[in-house]
């Protein structure tokens, strides 16, 4: 922020520019009166008009950087905005850079650019101004905590330029167009990627998950599908209460049933809808508990750690042997991955360090699973992905064909709860046939068949 004796000297600098084109204008006058034929007089002294016209008829904004000890959320709106207007536009410098956490380059204008922007009827002027702060201020600042090197030694702020009469349209239209456009600019930067493991460590060359499965998509019991969304923006949205409880900002969910029920397309679904990177762990690709250790300390925030087939993808050691043999199991703790070693972290070390992050487990057979993962508070959800019902059926057959009701659907029906069908199969078969009759007509055939076998 500015001192007010650098805002008096900011004030002053621009009086100043003020009285000199005035004394500017005078003295042209002066001198056009003393050497000007009377004829180019009013031709001059109307040119000279219309420019004190258009110096009196501009407003200027400006937006600055802080808003007290907080970012202005309309400058680094703005600074959006233009970042992504830049490149075709007639700035000749702007700035490229990304953080970590960015997924896309991030685009804004240089230091004391300019560049012009057009909305309706109005011609608007960006600047962004840069200061340089000394050192009493740069000292405050540093307080802030989260600012970078740069912004240390400088403030800065935007002045937007337009015409006087344009000002309820830049205030009340343009201004929040600009908040609305930054924002979706953040969604779509926002890919959401797949990580997986290679020689024990997190690949740097990520996929962007291309699976198109959302929560509109995922064929499940309504009152299911609603509790589980419900769980997942509480999170999401749980920062302050996760703080007040004094409990990591993580959540564990355990996803059990038989296969094709749906268990790995409910996770594209929540990092879909989270926009969480998903961080696939394969235990059978990790050598040992340190391994282990690493590859969760180096999970970003926001992200998504998924163990696919916790049951069968190790045998992980059961808790009471390690404990009957404590010695061996203290050695044996860095040199293979253990049960123990996978719940300490997950509930210690891991929990400490890094937030919003979500832990998903999956598996065909819970009944397999060893209690100390079953305990309660261990996995905060456990989630039941079961056979089709109805209900799920009637979404599929409007996700695969687009149709509410159809002649076939009774039998369908009379069937499906006799029958222990999955949705993948159900899917399969109506992918069959973009003709509803001819898709149901072989569903019908397909669970008739199953009825057979079963009974
Ligand atoms: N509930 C569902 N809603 C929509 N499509 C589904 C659903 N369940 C399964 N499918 C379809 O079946 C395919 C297989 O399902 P998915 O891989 O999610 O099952 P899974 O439970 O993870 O199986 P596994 O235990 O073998 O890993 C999906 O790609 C999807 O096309
Ligand atoms: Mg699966």
């Amino acid at each position: 922020m500015l001192s007010w004796h650098q805002k008096m000297s900011n004030a002053k600098a621009v009086l100043s520019t003020a009285a000199s084109l005035v004394a500017s204008a005078m003295l042209v006058k002066s001198i056009a009166n003393d050497f000007l034929p009377a004829e180019f007089h009013d031709s001059l002294y109307s040119g000279l008009r219309c420019v004190s016209h258009y110096l009196t008829s501009q407003l200027t904004v400006v937006i600055e950087e802080f808003q007290g000890f907080s970012i202005n959320q309309v400058f680094e709106a703005a600074d959006l905005y233009l970042g992504n207007k830049s490149t075709n536009t007639s700035a000749q410098r702007f700035r490229v850079g990304k953080t970590e956490k960015d997924k896309t380059l991030g685009i804004t204008l240089d230091r004391n650019e300019e560049m012009v922007d057009a909305f309706e009827d109005a011609t608007l002027k960006w600047r962004l101004v840069c200061t340089q702060v000394p050192p009493a201020v740069e000292y405050r600042s540093q307080n802030l905590g989260d600012y970078n090197s740069t912004l240390r030694s400088e403030v800065r702020h935007y002045e937007l330029t337009f015409r006087k009469k344009h000002k309820d349209l830049v205030l009340n239209l343009y201004l929040p167009h600009i908040l609305e456009k930054a924002e979706a600019i953040k969604v779509e930067s926002n890919v959401v990627k797949l990580h997986t493991v290679m020689h024990s460590r997190w690949s740097n060359k990520s996929a962007v998950l291309k699976h198109p499965m959302t929560f509109k998509t995922l064929a499940l019991d309504s009152e299911l599908k609603k509790t589980i969304m419900e769980d997942v923006d509480n999170f999401l949205n749980g920062k302050e209460y996760y703080r007040r409880i004094g409990k990591a900002w993580k959540r564990g969910y355990l996803l059990h049933g038989p296969p094709g029920t749906g268990k790995s397309s409910l996770i594209a679904a929540m990092a879909n809808h989270l926009k969480f990177d998903i961080y696939d762990l394969d235990l059978t690709n990790i050598q040992s508990n340190s391994d282990l250790r690493y590859l969760l300390l180096t999970m970003p925030s926001r992200s998504m750690l998924v163990i696919e087939d916790i049951d069968c993808s190790i045998k992980l050691q059961n808790r009471e042997t390690e404990d009957a043999t404590p010695n061996q199991g203290d050695r044996g703790d860095n040199n293979k991955v253990t049960l123990s070693g996978l719940l300490n972290f997950i509930d210690g070390l891991w929990s400490c360090c890094g937030e919003e992050r979500i832990i998903v487990f999956t598996t065909n057979h819970k009944d397999k699973l060893d209690p100390a993962l079953l305990r309660p508070g261990r996995m905060d959800m456990h989630i039941h992905m079961s056979y089709c019902n109805n209900s799920v059926f009637k979404q599929l057959a409007f996700n695969y064909l687009g149709i509410n009701h159809h002649h076939l659907f009774e039998q369908i029906e009379g069937l499906i709860v006799e029958v222990n069908v999955t949705p993948a199969e159900i899917a399969g078969e109506l992918m069959k046939s973009m003709h509803a009759e001819v898709s149901l007509q072989g569903l019908l055939k397909f669970l008739r068949a199953k009825m057979t076998q079963q009974d």
